[in-house]
């Protein structure tokens, strides 16, 4: 069964509200990538090289960046040969089969859940890229499924946002260990550490100061966080998850890259899908960094998270061609 039978049958129907948010989250994407393909049918008349070139352009629109695109675009020309695709029905569904198979290709890792204690998760970005937002939406999705959690608001650098985390913490009932503003993030991830473990709460989730100014201040800043997270608790920090704003594009990745080189990330998440067309991100960050897309943001409230899914996703900015066969 051909990609595009599969997706279909996956998901066509389905009116859960979960699979409604997913679908709207990914709409704008979904516009400007199914009317962008649908172009290209206009003119084709074969996978030659105007093809190929103008599916180059389709993919960087959706900022899946030029070395990922060629990758796409080399794959998409040699299993077009291979299996001898002539319509280019054949040759869409080619195209999201290889999109599937690149993120595919790595294994992801489960959760890495502590058995024997408290969960730490710290999460890294730079600011404004939705880190406080997206802690608060993960706290809402560890309630629902019955762990409790204990907040650390380690971002002393940006003022205000020690009462932004502290808002949240009060709306969504759970305790906020708090900083002082211009003091040292790491004292107020050992007292969180101290609290979760007394109060034995399930997850502890870290926000963190996004600040970029300096690789090795930046470095030394993350690697006194984990050690001081470690020597609380054994194993700790548990994740250390990237958030990223799609709407950033291959900026983001860019950053991406100074933290990767400066803490062992263990996974992504990326923010503010909902506001971008350019969601062809998602292939870009697994193939250049490697890491998993753990959740991607779909709005400003909390119940806009949503686990990462590529069946989802690529149904969510493919539907429309489906309809096409
Ligand atoms: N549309 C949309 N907006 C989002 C999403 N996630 C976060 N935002 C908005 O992005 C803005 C920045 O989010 P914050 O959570 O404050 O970002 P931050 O990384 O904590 O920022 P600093 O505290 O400055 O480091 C806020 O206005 C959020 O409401 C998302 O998935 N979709």
């Amino acid at each position: 069964m051909g990609i595009f039978s599969k997706l279909k049958k996956t998901f066509s129907g389905k009116q859960e509200k979960d699979q409604d948010r997913y679908l709207s989250g990914l709409d704008k994407t979904k516009k400007s990538f199914s009317e962008r393909i649908r172009r290209l049918a206009l003119g084709f008349s074969g996978v030659d090289e105007e093809f190929l070139e103008e599916l180059m352009i389709v993919l960087l629109e959706a900022d899946i960046g030029i070395k990922t695109a060629q990758k796409i675009v080399d794959e998409v020309e040699n299993r077009a040969m291979d299996q001898k695709l002539k319509s280019f029905h054949e040759i869409s569904e080619c195209l999201i089969e290889v999109m599937h198979d690149m993120y595919c290709e790595k294994e992801d890792e489960p959760f890495h859940e502590n058995s024997d204690g408290p969960t730490v998760i710290l999460m890294v970005g730079v600011n404004g890229s939705g880190k406080t937002t997206t802690t608060a939406k993960l706290t809402k999705q560890f309630q629902e499924e019955g762990k409790s959690v204990v907040l650390a608001a380690a971002d002393t650098f940006r003022a205000g946002a020690i009462d932004q985390l502290a808002k949240w913490a009060d709306k969504l009932n759970v305790p906020c260990i708090k900083g002082r503003e211009g003091g040292d993030p790491s004292a107020t991830l050992v007292d969180a550490c101290r609290y979760a473990k007394e109060h034995q709460m399930d997850v502890l989730i870290g926000d963190t100061a996004g600040r970029l100014q300096n690789k090795a201040n930046l470095m030394k800043e993350l690697e006194k966080m984990r050690r001081v997270c470690e020597r609380e608790i054994p194993g700790a920090p548990h994740e250390v998850w990237l958030v990223l704003d799609a709407t950033t594009g291959q900026n983001g990745i860019s950053q991406a890259q100074i933290f990767l080189e400066t803490t062992n990330v263990t996974g992504i998440i990326l923010t503010k899908m909902d506001g971008t067309a350019k969601g062809g991100i998602v292939i870009a960050i697994r193939d250049l960094l490697g890491l998993p897309v753990k959740y991607i943001g779909l709005g400003e409230k909390e119940d806009d998270l949503r686990p990462f899914d590529i069946d989802s996703y690529l149904y969510g900015i493919c539907e429309d061609l489906l309809e096409d066969d």
